[in-house]
């Protein structure tokens, strides 16, 4: 069967498919340089908050690979370079966090880099395990075949396992409980149209894409029965950063009274963060909202206003399903 991998490690070389070429190219990414890495995250050629907290876990890891002097230079180096890639996903800062504790364990030992690939390691193989567990946790919130719409990209290519949200609706597609799946488009970069539907082709499960602005009628005309999405920061108190176009889906799950879930792993929980007030919201450049791939559609002189992510409030949020349970309202997430 076809096996969706974000990223790979082999032969001390990273591996990501180019997820700004899919759906139309399956390119890859090969590298042992964490600068090549950076610069891919802050593309989105991988992305997607555990996606991108694996991936920057092995870069840092390869930095110092054969790293014979200024071995903690050129460490710290990576670290502070990876670590200004990209603001919201908390998941990127435990990846790297990971391995720099690693490091202050090994840093003296001729093993280091062998020690920080094991911990980078160990961190994929976390991340994999915690995929399956939210999808099987997820279950739980279907109690009969149901029509599911979700926002952007919540697969395997947004995580080193399977994915949260779209894992969900995976086992619970092949346990009979969805009918179907809406697929917002997820404007400006589309990670709806073209990743989310990439992978429900590739596991032969119905859907149909439809814009942002049209999730509002589906509710309103009875067509969907639950919606499920993932999530990049979510703070002690519940309240969650996840993709622009994210915030009106649960404004609107309230006022049509259709369940509204969110999916991740405990370790997108920034304990540190009390509420949304307090989540860096990453602004994009403007390129990506006038553009569609290489195909600009307005005029650049244009301003624009194109923040990646938006923060739903905890009270909109039915449940949050992790790999340890679903958690209900009200939040207390700074102990799970
Ligand atoms: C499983 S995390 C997926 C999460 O990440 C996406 O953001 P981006 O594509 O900008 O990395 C989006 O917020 C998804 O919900």
């Amino acid at each position: 069967m076809f096996k969706i991998e974000a990223v790979k490690f082999k032969d001390d070389k990273i591996i990501l498919i180019d997820q700004t070429k899919l759906p139309l190219k399956e390119e890859y990414i090969v590298t042992d340089d964490y600068e090549r890495i950076a610069i891919a995250i802050e593309r989105l050629e991988v992305r997607g908050a555990p996606a991108i907290g694996v991936t920057a876990a092995y870069a840092l890891a390869l930095s110092v690979k054969n790293k014979n002097e200024n071995v903690e230079e050129e460490f710290l180096k990576a670290y502070n370079r990876l670590k200004s890639t990209r603001p919201t996903a908390v998941n990127l800062f435990f990846g790297l966090d990971s391995i720099k504790e690693e490091f202050e364990k090994y840093k003296n030992d001729p093993r280091v880099y062998l020690k920080l690939i094991e911990a980078a390691k160990r961190l994929h193989e976390d991340d994999i395990e915690m995929c399956e567990k939210i999808a099987l946790n997820g279950l739980s919130v279907f109690d009969r075949k149901m029509r599911v719409l979700t926002h952007c990209n919540t697969g395997a290519l947004a995580t080193g396992g399977s994915g949260t949200a779209l894992n969900v609706i995976r086992r619970a597609y092949f346990n009979g409980f969805v009918e179907c799946v809406h697929v917002d488009e997820t404007r400006p970069l589309l990670q709806g149209s073209r990743l989310t539907a990439w992978e429900l082709d590739k596991l032969g499960i119905p859907f149909s894409i439809n814009t942002d602005s049209t999730a509002a009628v589906l509710m309103k005309e009875k067509k969907v029965d639950l919606i499920i999405t993932g999530a990049d920061r979510i703070a002690v108190n519940g309240d969650t950063a996840n993709k622009i176009g994210t915030y009106n889906l649960a404004v609107l799950a309230r006022h049509h009274n259709i369940p509204f879930y969110i999916a991740a792993p405990t370790s997108t929980i920034d304990r540190h963060c009390p509420s949304g007030k307090e989540i860096k919201i990453e602004l994009r450049g403007k390129e990506e909202l006038v553009k569609i791939g290489d195909c600009r559609f307005t005029s650049d002189a244009y301003d624009a206003y194109c923040p990646a992510f938006d923060v739903t409030p905890a009270e909109l949020i039915t449940g949050i399903i992790t790999e340890k349970g679903v958690f209900g309202n009200p939040y207390r997430l700074e102990n799970v």
